[in-house]
């Protein structure tokens, strides 16, 4: 396909990406941000706001990125930059306690059912690691159990099988982690109870967690089926595991109480990243009190950081918590249903096979007629129609993330007129297939 998108057009951000490559790893800090396996250089973004970002070539476009989730209200919202800056000019960061940390920990364990106390961190893999920690710690047995699929940030033990990025350059066993370590990773099908059963009839009695994602949002967006959940809370609490979910993406996205509020499943430990940061570096994770208790310095389970708690990043997160009101989950509903309904009638109009999963305001369109419910099916769509979508929605004014096996992200900044430029975007790019 020729580039005639409008970034290339004049090619500012082709010659800023050649420059990042000759001293950053293939030009990027993070390997999904490449646009390699949609055969393009990515935009290299000057500015954001509300709904939209402008590349350093001065095009503009409806934004369902949202820096890979965190923006929910939107990029650069006024309130978080005020929180921001207001915070920046008494000091960036002490490694001493602030009263700003208690507050965020005291809204977090206030709306998220399933945590007394919770520890800061600077990344969803942070988080994830550490959790796995103190599972293990905690039980003291090795094993962890995970699903095909599922991302769960880049620590060794979790990056066996994964989803997200791992998924889109097809490199589902990462060189660099060791054997001896990988052996104690079990990997299951998502949404696949018998298999979770057999795996804890086989290795019972050494699996120290499970480790889920409540709804999957790294193969695509995956929910899970109807007793999922509560089968995974029944056999880990049979057995002796703990049940950890990692909501860094759903946490605070698709319902104010998390994930685990909107299905009424309570996990032993939770990780959060993502949209409690607002855009700033944040991680967590947390859970009952008799558990967490066993991480230093009350006990010897050892987890720390330098910047943990960062007062920037508990500024911008704790802001954008407050923004999120019933309202504003309803207002990003109500979006996000709208967005379905035209993907969807786009699809049927134009005869293009397609289904549509969507929680709350994570949507994501496959290019089959298969009902997705694991990875083994997501990976059956059609990646080459995919491919051709993203190109004619970028040449549009659509940024969505460059990858299949990732949805995309609503913010309360977006509005109808957004939802319907977007949708007619869309059924111009279906057309042409
Ligand atoms: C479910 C999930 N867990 C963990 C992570 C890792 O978070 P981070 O990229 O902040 O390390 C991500 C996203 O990257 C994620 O989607
Ligand atoms: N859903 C996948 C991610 O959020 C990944 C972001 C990154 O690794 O940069």
């Amino acid at each position: 396909m020729s580039e005639n998108h409008r970034t290339r057009v004049d090619s500012r951000s082709k010659a800023a990406f050649e420059r990042a490559k000759r001293v950053i790893p293939g030009g990027v800090n993070s390997p999904v941000r490449a646009f390699k396996s949609v055969g393009l250089t990515p935009l290299v973004i000057e500015r954001g706001e509300g709904s939209r970002i402008t590349d350093i070539d001065g095009q503009t476009y409806i934004d369902y990125v949202l820096s890979w989730g965190p923006l929910i209200a939107g990029h650069a919202h006024p309130e978080v930059v005020e929180a921001i800056k207001r915070t920046a000019e008494k000091g960036t960061s002490f490694g001493a306690p602030t009263e700003l940390e208690t507050l965020m920990a005291e809204l977090v364990c206030e709306r998220v059912p399933s945590i007394d106390v919770v520890r800061m961190v600077n990344s969803g893999t942070e988080a994830t690691m550490s959790a796995l920690r103190l599972a293990r710690g905690y039980t003291r047995r090795s094993k962890i159990l995970k699903f095909e699929g599922s991302y769960h940030g880049h620590a060794d033990s979790l990056l066996i099988k994964a989803g997200s990025g791992v998924a889109t350059l097809g490199l589902p066993d990462s060189p660099g982690v060791p054997e001896s370590v990988a052996v104690h990773t079990l990997t299951v099908p998502y949404n696949d109870l018998d298999a979770v059963k057999l795996a804890f009839e086989r290795y019972g009695e050494e699996i120290a967690a499970v480790i889920v994602e409540p709804i999957a949002g790294n193969m695509g967006v995956v929910p899970p089926l109807p007793g999922f959940l509560s089968g995974l809370r029944e056999l880990t609490t049979t057995y002796g595991s703990l049940l950890i979910f990692d909501e860094v993406m759903t946490g605070f996205r698709v319902h104010r109480n998390c994930a685990q509020g909107l299905y009424g499943i309570t996990p032993d430990l939770t990780c959060l990243g993502k949209v409690i940061g607002g855009g700033l570096p944040v991680g967590a994770y947390g859970g009952r009190r008799e558990i967490m208790d066993h991480m230093a310095p009350v006990g010897p389970i050892y987890q720390a950081g330098t910047l943990s708690g960062n007062p920037l990043a508990m500024a911008a997160g704790y802001t954008t918590l407050k923004l999120m009101t019933e309202e504003a989950y309803q207002h990003l509903e109500q979006l996000s249903i709208r967005l379905q309904a035209g993907l969807e009638s786009n699809a049927r109009e134009t005869g293009i096979p397609m289904t549509l999963n969507r929680v709350g305001s994570m949507v994501c369109p496959f290019f089959t007629d298969k009902h997705v419910i694991n990875y083994e099916i997501a990976k059956t769509a059609n990646t080459e129609r995919f491919r051709t979508v993203f190109r004619r929605l970028l040449d549009n004014g659509v940024n969505i993330a460059p990858s299949p096996f990732e949805g995309w992200f609503v913010s309360t900044a977006h509005n109808n007129d957004d939802i319907d430029e977007t949708i007619s975007s869309h059924r111009a790019a279906l057309l042409k297939l």
